[in-house]
């Protein structure tokens, strides 16, 4: 297989989507890792298996409709496998095994068979101390933003999974690229405040906008160059109460069509109307309940 993501729109070709099979009983409290799935647990509300499989079903139909090829890891039971961004990820012809938090390292097993379809010399392994996960690297072109957490208390949260040295790391594979670490306001406890992954604050849409969620960002100049980047028009602002449900997490399959979750009113209209985008509505907020949304449960392989 010859992968080719050199950013988040292109007319997807290719795409791992996750796999709700084997997610078994709810977690225990302690046994959650990020804000949201703990707050789901506290509250009850964790999300069944056959509810996210419904809503898996309904994204890989609206992905087979846009003649996408869909490719699932195999089950592993036991094991939440929603979530496939964060277990590797291409960057133009690479692709990037991460190194995730411990909670999640045997999700990577059931990707063998993908990985071995690849040329081993375009894979990258990451070594012991660089902490990558996917749902932090966003591609623009030349341009790659990585989310990360650079502060000293950083073993002191679960939800840092992209460390100083990711950076260093990305930027040395890839030097014809423009790499902009991000640094993201983290919180283990409340889902209002803490920010998972880049992709929970900031995403690029068709050919030139983006949605950002201003205050995930620790340093509001990260914020600023977005702005700048993009350009204020061509950005959408969520609120915090949108972050929350994970509103600038849709996924793109082309620069004209978007997936997004049915309840993003003011997100979807904006995107129809404004931009002129095709929006395909699917339910999606039982997923959302595990902390992740559409872009969180895909690993794009190939767009053109
Ligand atoms: N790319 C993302 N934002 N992924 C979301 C992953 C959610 C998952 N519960 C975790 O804590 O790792």
């Amino acid at each position: 297989m010859i992968l080719n993501v050199t950013n988040e729109t292109d007319t997807l070709k290719a795409v791992v989507l996750g796999q709700p099979g084997g997610m078994g009983e709810d977690p225990e409290l302690k046994d959650t890792f990020d804000s949201k799935s703990r707050e789901s647990v506290k509250r009850g509300i964790y999300p069944s298996e056959e509810d996210v499989t419904k809503e898996m079903e309904a994204f890989e139909k609206v992905l087979k409709k846009h003649d996408v090829q869909v490719f699932r890891p195999w089950v592993i039971e036991d094991l939440n496998q929603v979530f496939s961004r964060d277990v590797g990820f291409v960057i133009d012809d690479k692709f990037i095994i991460a190194n995730l938090i411990e909670d999640r390292e045997e999700e990577q097993k059931a990707y063998e068979r993908i990985i071995d379809s690849i040329s081993e010399k375009n894979i990258i392994k990451t070594p012991d101390d660089v902490h990558v996960e996917g749902g932090d690297v966003i591609l623009w072109n030349e341009f790659m933003f990585v989310g990360c957490y650079k502060q000293d208390d950083y073993s002191k949260y679960k939800t840092a999974r992209t460390n100083a040295k990711a950076v260093e790391f990305l930027k040395h594979h890839f030097p014809h690229k423009w790499v902009i670490d991000m640094e993201l306001v983290k919180d283990d406890n409340d889902p209002f405040r803490g920010i998972l992954h880049l992709d929970c604050t900031f995403q690029p849409v068709g050919k030139d906008k983006a949605i950002i969620y201003k205050n995930g960002f620790l340093n509001e100049r990260h914020y600023q160059i977005l702005l700048d980047l993009f350009g204020r028009k061509n950005v959408f602002e969520v609120t915090r109460e949108e972050m929350y449900w994970m509103n600038t997490n849709i996924f793109s399959i082309s620069p004209e069509v978007v997936v997004s979750e049915k309840n993003f009113t003011r997100l979807n209209n904006h995107m129809r109307d404004e931009w002129g985008l095709t929006v395909e509505e699917i339910p999606y907020r039982e997923v959302s309940k595990m902390g992740g949304l559409l872009r969180c449960s895909t690993m794009p392989l190939i767009r053109e």
